[in-house]
This record gives structure tokens, sequence and C-alpha cells, in this order.
């Protein structure tokens, strides 16, 4: 079977063929109607630890570019917010269009952002991130929405280092991709790439934080394609909402 991606024969409306989960009760993304958040005072604020030594390296992975951590150990962690105990930091990526109408994967009240970003934590509860993945309670993924404004110079360097691969991408402090205000809506949710599993606790924070035009260029002139092959630039690697099917939407804020 040709490996799942965003074009046309092998998009997320080809799924379901090879994962049928595509179809399940808790899919991602969804479009988030603030209106029908309900508000949990119960809910803590987000405790994100980062420790920007962990930073490992930034590797294109055909589907995105990821910067990947070291986890083998409690140094970079999300804990409180909608979950119990720690979670580890192993990776963030970034979802985006190939125009600044459409990119991110969540949508709130229908308006897409610019782009996403995906920072993707595992319960240390479990031995390792793989075995997380296959537990309803395994991962938990903070989404940041991107807006066009204008970030620090740091993403420049960042995205600077994208020549080959994979390259070493030492002391990059992804804190610095964190909005002010870390408000936050949550719901059960999955993996919005294939395998799809369904073991996401999603925390949408409300606030974007600002990209300038530059940097959405550099995104987009990432490529899907290995070396050798044709062309083809990474664009529009983000799969539309999901139905909600009764999940309760809940937000950290009045
Ligand atoms: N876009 S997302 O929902 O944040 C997202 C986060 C992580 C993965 C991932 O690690 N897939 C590989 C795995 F786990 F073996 F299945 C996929 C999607
Ligand atoms: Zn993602």
């Amino acid at each position: 079977s040709h490996a799942w991606g965003y074009a046309a024969n092998n998009g997320p409306d080809r799924w379901a063929d090879n994962f049928p989960i595509a179809n399940g009760p808790r899919q991602s993304p969804i479009d988030i109607v603030p209106g029908q958040a309900s508000y949990d005072a119960g809910l803590k604020p987000l405790n994100l630890q980062y420790d920007p030594s962990t930073c490992l390296e930034i590797l294109n992975n055909g589907h995105s570019f990821q910067v990947t951590f070291i986890d083998d150990t409690d140094s970079s962690t999300l804990r409180d917010g909608p979950i119990s105990g720690v979670y580890r930091l192993k990776q963030f990526h970034f979802h985006w269009g190939a125009s600044d109408d459409k990119g991110s994967e969540h949508t709130v009240a229908g308006t897409k952002y610019p782009a996403e970003l995906h920072l993707v934590h595992w319960n240390t509860k479990y031995p390792n991130f793989g075995d997380a993945a296959s537990k309803p309670d395994g991962l938990a993924v903070v989404g940041v929405f991107l807006k066009l404004l204008y970030l620090n110079a740091l993403l420049i360097d960042f995205l600077c280092f994208l020549q080959g691969k994979q390259t070493s991408f030492a002391n990059f402090n992804p804190a610095t991709l964190l909005p002010g205000c870390l408000d936050y809506w949550t719901y059960d949710g999955s993996l919005t790439t294939p395998p799809l599993l369904e073991s996401v606790t999603w925390i949408v924070c409300k606030e974007p934080i600002s990209v300038s035009p530059e940097q959405m260029a550099k995104f987009r002139s990432l490529l899907f394609s290995a070396e050798g092959e044709a062309e083809c630039c990474m664009v529009d690697n983000y799969r539309p909402p999901q139905p909600l099917k009764g999940r309760p939407v809940r937000a950290s804020f009045q």
C-alpha cells in the first residue's frame, strides 16, 4: 500500500482504507466552538518546564519537520493542566498551508490559522513513548496556533538549520514558542496523522503566537520529496476537523 500523505491519492480522505480508526469515536483535530466549550474551574494552569539542553535534533520526516528531545529523564515536562502525573516532551512539529488562509488542524468557530505547532508529550507512567502512544491516557499534545505577524528572529535561525534532512540543533528553548497567556481548551482525541491512535489528551491554547510572512515562506520551501525524487513542496500537511461525536470540550478560562 502506498504510504499515506496529503495528496489526493493518499490524503486524509483515504486514510481510513488502511487505518479504519480514522472513523473512530475520538478523532482529531476538531473545530472548537468557544460558545459550546464548558468552563471547568477544576482545570489547573499548564505547568510546562522545558530544558533547552535536552533538544536533540531537527529532521524532515516526510510529513513535517520535527525537533526531537532527549526524553530519558524528567528534564522537559508537562504537568497539571487537565492531566495527572508527569508527561515528558518527545518532539515538536508544525502543520501549515500553501497560503495564509489555511494550515492549522484545529479551527476555532470555523477559523483556520496559517499554521499550528504541536508539542508532543508522553505519560511517564508508561515505560516509553511507543508504549504510551497506544494507551488512552498515554499522550498529551499542546497545540499552539500561529498567526501572521512578526516572531523573534530565533525561529528564523532555527529554520536556517533546515538545510539537510537532519542536523544537530542544540539549546533551542521551546518555551520561546509559547504564547504569553496559557488559557486552553481540552478534549480527548487522537494523533492527527496515521496511525491516528486515540491516545491524546489535547490541550489547545486560545492565544496564538506570531510568525512572519518570511518564516511562513520558509515552511513552504520545505520538501515532502526525498533527494533524487521529483520535487514536491511540503504544504497543506493538515488534517481537516473530524466529527466531535458527543465529546465535551472544556475551557480553562471564562
Ligand atoms: N500531529 S500529532 O497528533 O501531534 C502527532 C504526534 C505524534 C505522532 C507520532 O509520533 N506518530 C508515530 C507513532 F506514534 F508511532 F504513531 C503523530 C502525530
Ligand atoms: Zn501534529
